[in-house]
């Protein structure tokens, strides 16, 4: 995979190509202090004039925005204001009204999906940069974005391409998982179709493989076949209740776009695949007894630290206080035992 189908991917380069089949969104470029903001690993604020920009977190953060650090009277915490975009704001604000009021957000690439434990309601629905900004802060996925975009490219020795940050805010849409594939092409010709939440078992695939396979397939060859900028990609798709297929997402054809119930190996040798049939090879999981943990359970943390993280459960932060506290002192007198004459 070389550095020019990561940058043809991005979200600005095929959304108007293909707008007439995907969901609804707007773009608006990062400002170099948002990016900055979002790569601040110092602390884990909730941000934004639209919301409360004042929070209370324990001092273990090592920021070096002094700015933003008030060192209130107890010494185990800091009033952390967050840093405020007024202009950016309401430009987000707008979008997110335009878009009726509640938006899927992501950058020139990814959506914060290791990140959605986070949030209240453990979705990646927002309705306000501070919502966005939760996730994006909590995302490896976004980091990735912002900091190496081209790592898995084999032409490492060529120069990176200068990118332009954007948020991309899509119109939040319920997409029911069972109905969400995805398509490899090679050399313009669709290979390979595999369920995209492999994780479970959806009976109603096993049932409609046919329709599903030739829906797709027709919609490729009207919509997407020979339109896009490379003739290697892989490309998203959603089966709504009436059949019509939309376009999700575009990727790269390669190692950093997962693969799901094919392997690298398979699509790009094309050998096994080949034998299979004509048309492209469908997989999709077949029973119960496959079923898999979801793969971004690994991104989680316990719910208790989430609670205490976002201030959900006053009690549980009270508690935790009084568990420092009560680890403090038992620790100072251990200190004090161990310094006291023989
Ligand atoms: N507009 C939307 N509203 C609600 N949910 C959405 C929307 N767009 C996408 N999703 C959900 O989020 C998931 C991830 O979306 P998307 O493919 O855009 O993210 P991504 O980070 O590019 O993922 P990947 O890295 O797997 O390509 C989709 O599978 C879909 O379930």
């Amino acid at each position: 995979m070389k550095k020019e189908q990561v940058v043809n991917c991005q979200f600005s380069v095929w959304y108007p190509i293909f707008k007439k089949h995907t969901i609804k969104s707007l773009i608006l470029p990062l400002p170099q202090n948002v990016i900055d903001y979002l790569l601040d690993d110092g602390t884990l604020v909730v941000s934004g004039s639209d919301h409360n920009t004042q929070q209370t977190h324990t001092n273990n953060s090592g920021s070096d925005a002094e700015e933003d650090i008030q060192w209130s009277d107890d010494e185990t915490t800091t009033t952390v204001t967050a840093p405020e975009f007024p202009e950016f704001t309401s430009k987000v604000l707008e979008a997110i009204n335009a878009l009726g009021g509640r938006v899927f957000p992501k950058l020139n690439w990814s959506a914060p999906r290791d990140a959605n434990w986070i949030a209240l309601n453990s979705s990646l629905q927002c309705n306000s940069l501070s919502d966005i900004f939760l996730l994006f802060k909590s995302s490896d996925f976004i980091t990735h974005d912002l900091t190496q975009p081209f790592l898995q490219c084999s032409d490492q020795d060529s120069p990176d391409p200068a990118i332009n940050y954007e948020l991309v805010l899509r119109k939040w849409s319920e997409l029911i998982p069972g109905g969400e594939f995805r398509c490899f092409v090679k050399e313009n010709k669709l290979i390979a179709i595999s369920q995209r939440d492999y994780t479970q078992y959806y009976q109603h695939i096993l049932k409609q493989e046919p329709q599903i396979c030739q829906a797709i397939q027709e919609f490729f060859s009207q919509h997407i076949q020979y339109n896009f900028l490379d003739e290697d990609f892989v490309f998203d798709v959603y089966r709504d209740s009436q059949g019509r297929v939309w376009l999700i997402d575009l990727n790269p054809f390669g190692e950093v776009t997962d693969s799901l119930l094919f392997s690298w190996d398979e699509l790009t040798s094309g050998e096994e695949i080949a034998q299979e049939q004509e048309g492209p090879a469908f997989r999709y999981t077949t029973s119960e007894v496959t079923v898999q943990p979801s793969p971004c359970l690994s991104y989680r943390i316990p719910r208790d630290f989430v609670d205490l993280s976002t201030g959900e459960d006053a009690y549980k932060l009270i508690d935790f206080l009084k568990l420092k506290k009560s680890q403090q002192e038992e620790s100072d007198e251990e200190e004090e035992e161990e310094n006291a004459p023989q």
